[in-house]
């Protein structure tokens, strides 16, 4: 058998027809990602990587009404997430086990039909934005606000969340970020997902595997370690002589380097416009300031970029978001992009089994109990 690739490196480990990262430029279905970003609604973004082509205007709204139409969620998985100890819950953790809830209240939830199984993607796409909403909401002791019918996506999560309607400069920062985050090609989480799925579970199963594998700080997790780390700091002169500190410990970075890109996160460049404008209209310029100082140090002495999490940190900071939800709403956005990935692997799908290089002993005979040292 040929060695090992550790972590995967560079092994292409599928076709896919839904995003593309091709010397650094990232496409969905073929669809810049700037152009997306500055044009696109989520819900567009959702169309075209759920049928691979941009929507028309009926297509369109007709999308945004079944997503609107099926946001609430079962009271069962709201009593759920009242039963939590608060105090301690992450809620990345309260998210998996809430869409593993889900769905035992999904009537379709094992029918494998591709119909059955684009009406759950709805759903779930649909209910994923109200249930990070709701334990928001009822961790700060208020009651869960029920989306309204009316609004597009990005404000239907801001309203459930704030139990208030947004500015639209805020709508335009969250729909902005759920472009950005909505897919990555065989990112891990993504790749879990079709590992999962490709046994022929269930999407359900599919979407709580993928959003345990992005909780993990090395991948959507980072983002709420970019704002620790801002907070750490706490000015803006600390900024350097805290990183040279990091990293003289050898410590990583959070939101810096990527697996793929060398030269730069395309994403990056959005979030970071949006950081600076974000915390200028807020007063909070320092986030901004400081997470410029530290990109560009690490820039200069390790070589790496800043990727698609360091500056949604202080994005999400300076819209007032709650630290420790900030991997949770990366979740609500890539559901969208999980769910074509699952859709895709059913569609021509085969088993997902690598193979392992064994580096263990050699055959070795079997020792009786009572006669091991
Ligand atoms: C949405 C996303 O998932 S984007 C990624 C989010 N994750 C982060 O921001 C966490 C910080 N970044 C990292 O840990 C890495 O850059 C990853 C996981 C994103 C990519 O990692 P890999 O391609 O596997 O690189 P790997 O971890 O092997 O690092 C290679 C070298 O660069 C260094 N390095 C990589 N990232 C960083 C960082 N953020 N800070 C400091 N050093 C770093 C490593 O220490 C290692 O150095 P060494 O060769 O001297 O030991
Ligand atoms: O592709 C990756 O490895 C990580 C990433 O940037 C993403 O999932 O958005």
């Amino acid at each position: 058998m040929t060695t090992s690739t550790k972590g995967l490196e560079g092994i292409v480990a599928t076709q896919s027809s839904i995003s593309s990262i091709i010397d650094d430029q990232l496409s969905y279905v073929g669809y810049r990602i700037d152009d997306l970003a500055e044009h696109a609604s989520f819900e567009e973004v959702i169309y075209l990587l759920w049928n691979l082509k941009l929507p028309t205007k009926a297509e369109l709204e007709n999308v945004k009404q079944e997503l609107a139409k099926n946001m609430e969620i079962p009271e069962e998985v709201i009593d759920h997430l009242r039963s939590y100890d608060l105090s301690t819950v992450h809620p990345m953790a309260a998210l998996r086990t809430a869409v593993s809830l889900l769905g035992l209240y999904d009537d379709e939830s094992d029918i494998m039909e591709p119909e059955a199984n684009k009406r759950k993607a709805i759903r779930i796409q649909a209910k994923i934005a109200t249930i990070v909403a709701a334990f928001s909401r009822i961790r700060n002791g208020q009651e869960p606000v029920k989306p309204k019918a009316d609004l597009g996506y990005a404000e239907n999560f801001l309203y459930m969340l704030n139990g208030k309607e947004a500015d639209a400069i805020e709508i335009e920062a969250i729909n902005k970020a759920l472009v950005l985050h909505a897919d990555h090609e065989l990112n891990a989480s993504t790749f879990t997902a079709r590992v999962c799925v490709a046994t022929l579970s269930d999407i359900y199963s599919g979407i709580t595997a993928a959003i345990g594998a992005l909780k993990g700080p090395l991948h959507g997790g980072a983002n709420e370690n970019v704002m620790k780390m801002l907070s750490e700091i706490g000015e803006e002169e600390n900024a350097i002589p805290y990183v040279e500190k990091k990293l003289a410990n050898k410590e990583k970075i959070m939101g810096m380097g990527h697996r793929v890109y060398r030269n730069g996160d395309p994403r990056a460049k959005h979030l970071k416009e949006m950081s600076k404008q974000l915390t200028t209209l807020t007063k909070q310029e320092k986030w901004y300031n400081m997470s410029v100082k530290i990109e560009d140090y690490i820039k200069e002495n390790k070589g790496l970029p800043a990727n698609v999490d360091f500056y949604s940190a202080s994005v999400y900071h300076s819209l007032g978001i709650d630290h420790d939800l900030f991997t949770p709403i990366f979740a609500v956005s890539r559901t969208s992009g999980w769910l074509a990935h699952i859709l895709e692997q059913y569609d021509n799908n085969r088993l997902i089994r690598p193979r392992a290089e064994y580096i263990g002993p050699d055959l070795q005979d079997y020792v009786e109990l009572n006669k091991r040292g």
